[in-house]
């Protein structure tokens, strides 16, 4: 659904992006993840064709983005910074959504106003910001995308409303192959809903992988031993993290499961734990390993 290639873009003398490569299949949904500045939102933008990158290639079904309107209006975006007409109800917005997404469809709009509990004839601008989250993501799912694009979407929703509108999102992938692409900092939220993740850093995609998957080849080890730990003990592994606590070790290791287990059980230790971890740990030890790194200021 989603192949960029190469695809890199200057501010000034700025390299924000950095020939990256990313790819997402029709029909998953797919987390982006990435430190503040990373350049999540100008790959983004690239995605829906506002932004023109300076060389490589950004094509959504097989086709590019950039001033091409009939990919574009396959393509639902949600951003923080919502634009709504100023004079406009959500009615009248309704309709000037209706007249330029040719997949718009009125008997869902009428559905969903069971789910967003706001007067259609209302003005968009006079609700607040979590209101008018809610009018975009109502205007959005009618157009019937095959391509949803969230950045940052459910910030400013109540936690209810979060359920209601990402169970919505999940509908239409089940039922209609609709792609989805989120960029959030929330992951806990996104560890419930992506089936890929991919963590974009200093204008690169440095990790692009199934979630489960990614979650089957990092490791939490907790460890115990009953004299010195032995030296040897995973020297030849890539461990991205080793805490200590008193007695017990904690190592966040990449690698084989049962190649590890066994490794580890040949030093014989007496509490040998291999815990589950999150996605938040995953993007915090993933990047550590690149040295952006969780650091421990006093002030
Ligand atoms: N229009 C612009 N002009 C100059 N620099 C820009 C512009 N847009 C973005 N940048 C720079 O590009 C880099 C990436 O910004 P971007 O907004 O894509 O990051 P992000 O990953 O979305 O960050 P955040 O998580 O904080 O929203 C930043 O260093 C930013 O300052």
């Amino acid at each position: 659904m989603i192949e960029v290639k190469d695809l890199t873009k200057h501010f000034g003398n700025f390299k924000a992006l950095d020939n990256l490569n990313l790819h997402v299949k029709e029909g998953s949904v797919y987390g982006l993840l990435g430190p503040n500045g990373a350049g999540k939102t100008t790959l983004i933008k690239h995605l829906i064709g506002i932004y023109h990158q300076d060389s490589g290639s950004v094509q959504v079904q097989g086709e590019p983005v950039y001033e091409n309107p009939s990919i574009k209006s396959s393509i639902g975006y949600i951003s923080d910074d919502l634009y709504f007409f100023s004079q406009y109800t959500i009615d009248e917005m309704a309709k000037f959504y209706a007249s330029i997404y040719p997949r718009w469809c009125w008997e869902r709009y009428e559905l969903l106003k069971q789910v967003f509990p706001i007067d259609s004839k209302r003005r968009v601008t006079r609700l607040s910001k979590g209101m008018q989250k809610q009018v975009a993501f109502w205007l959005s799912i009618c157009t019937i995308p095959r391509l949803m694009i969230l950045d940052e979407p459910v910030d400013g929703l109540d936690p209810v409303m979060r359920k209601k509108v990402w169970n919505l999102l999940l509908q239409d992938v089940a039922e209609h192959q609709t792609t989805v692409l989120v960029s959030s900092h929330n992951l806990r939220e996104l560890e419930d809903v992506c089936d890929h993740v991919g963590i974009l850093y200093n204008g690169k995609i440095v990790v692009e992988r199934e979630l489960d998957n990614i979650k089957s080849d990092i490791h939490k080890l907790q460890l115990a031993f009953s004299g010195e730990i032995p030296s040897e003990l995973l020297s030849d592994e890539e461990v991205l993290h080793t805490s200590q606590n008193g007695s017990v070790l904690l190592m966040i290791v990449k690698g084989d499961r049962n190649r590890l287990l066994s490794k580890v059980q040949q030093t014989n230790p007496v509490i040998l734990d291999l815990l589950p971890l999150t996605l938040e740990e995953i993007f915090i030890y993933e990047l550590g390993g690149m040295g952006y790194d969780i650091q421990n200021i006093t002030i």
